[in-house]
């Protein structure tokens, strides 16, 4: 059976049917040809024509040490400098963050191992059309056009103490026992970077003025998602995206880029990219921390291009609440005359259903989401 794709009730984002033989992306074959496979090519207007490099955007560096330690200068300067970044666009980064270097290199050299391998091998762990885990080279199997110039490698992580080990099993039962030691990197530093969100949620609190726990509570438990991405090369880069203009829906993404670039972020109508900092992680805001925050703190529009000479890799981490918890900004931020409440409860369970079921994340999800709630789910 093909797979059958995806929102045809949501008018703002349909999707062809993906047909008999979808394409198969596979970039050593790719590389050697003149032009690319027309299902990469982007529209005009989505394009990441660049006449020049485009601006840097400034991203606040947040030492966390002193944070942590709650030394006041520190926590009156992270506090503030978070504060004014995510009110008006969402982004900052997090340097003295104590995630061991050693533990980043190594997940870096899992990446070089694992996308290195040849295609058929990648394949035994194939993510199917309407699950999140998985690899994927691009997503010839899920969309028709627009298709990204990448490959991914998906999985769940969940602080849930019942599930332990279960980025090491994932390795495990899906690629066997020759990737235990991918396993067991892979699971380490989901569990770093799970520890590392529930501080940033911690500082959040407090730069929201609601003081440190009540985020850090709500994200305890979190059911979240690893991603690995490798962008190769491509000889038509100004064609395509390697990961195409959207926002997060998730609740914070802690994002690992290598010293390639191509992260770029739309703030004040123009592109602007972020550079790459190999002790900093890139912090953002994601749809459903935007809710949480009653639209106080922004999930702001991004995307990846891709170059013409040298692949690129980026470890992303997407926090998510447990599944079946209420999203639903805590009192003290909701304001009846200056901040009503916009948008409507929801849980991460169905929001992640829509994206992965329904609707292709783009830069309109979550208003489309919104909608698809109010008309009951059609
Ligand atoms: C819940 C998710 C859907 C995506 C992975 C996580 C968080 C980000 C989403 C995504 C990266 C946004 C751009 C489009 C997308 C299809 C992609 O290019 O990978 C999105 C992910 C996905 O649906 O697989
Ligand atoms: O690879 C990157 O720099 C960004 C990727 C991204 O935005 C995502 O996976 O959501
Ligand atoms: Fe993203």
């Amino acid at each position: 059976m093909p797979p059958v794709l995806l929102s045809q009730s949501i008018s703002t984002n349909k999707e062809t049917k993906v047909g008999q033989n979808p394409l198969i992306f596979d970039a050593s074959f790719h590389q050697n040809e003149t032009s690319i496979p027309q299902q990469f090519v982007w529209p005009e207007d989505e394009k990441p024509r660049h006449e020049a490099s485009p601006p840097q955007l400034y991203v606040p560096p947040i030492d966390l040490k002193g944070f942590f330690a709650g030394e006041q200068v520190a926590v009156s300067n992270a506090t503030q400098l978070v504060d004014s970044a995510c009110r008006k666009h969402g982004f900052f980064q997090v340097i003295n963050h104590g995630v061991d270097s050693r533990l980043i290199s190594e997940a870096h050299k899992i990446m070089d191992l694992f996308f290195g391998m040849p295609l058929s091998e990648k394949q035994r762990s194939q993510r199917k059309v309407g699950e999140y885990c998985g690899y994927a080279s691009s997503f010839t199997n899920r969309f028709s056009s627009k298709l990204p110039w990448k490959e991914t490698l998906s999985f769940r992580y969940t602080n849930d103490p019942e599930c332990s080990n279960l980025v090491q099993d994932y390795f495990l039962n899906v690629m066997g026992e020759d990737f235990s030691h991918f396993g067991r990197v892979c699971q380490e530093y989901c569990e770093a970077m799970s520890k590392l969100s529930i501080g940033i949620m911690e500082l959040l609190g407090m730069s929201l003025g609601i003081g440190k726990s009540h985020f850090r509570d709500f994200y305890e438990d979190n059911d979240s998602i690893m991603r690995l991405n490798y962008y190769p090369p491509c000889q038509k880069p100004d064609q395509t995206l390697g990961t195409g203009p959207h926002c997060d829906p998730t609740s914070l993404t802690i994002l690992h880029q290598d010293n390639v670039g191509g992260l770029e972020v739309f703030v004040d109508e123009k592109w602007h990219s972020i550079a790459p900092c190999s002790n900093a992680f890139v912090i953002n805001i994601g749809d459903t921390f935007m809710a949480l925050s009653n639209g106080l703190y922004k999930s702001c529009l991004h995307r990846a291009v891709v170059n013409n000479h040298t692949p690129r890799k980026s470890l992303a981490f997407f926090l998510s609440p447990r599944m079946d918890k209420v999203v639903c900004p805590p009192k003290a931020l909701i304001e009846e005359i200056d901040n009503p409440r916009i948008y409507p409860d929801f849980t991460w369970s169905s929001f992640l259903e829509f994206t992965q079921k329904h609707y292709r994340a783009d830069m309109n999800t979550f208003e489309a989401f919104s909608k698809w709630l109010k008309n009951e789910r059609k």
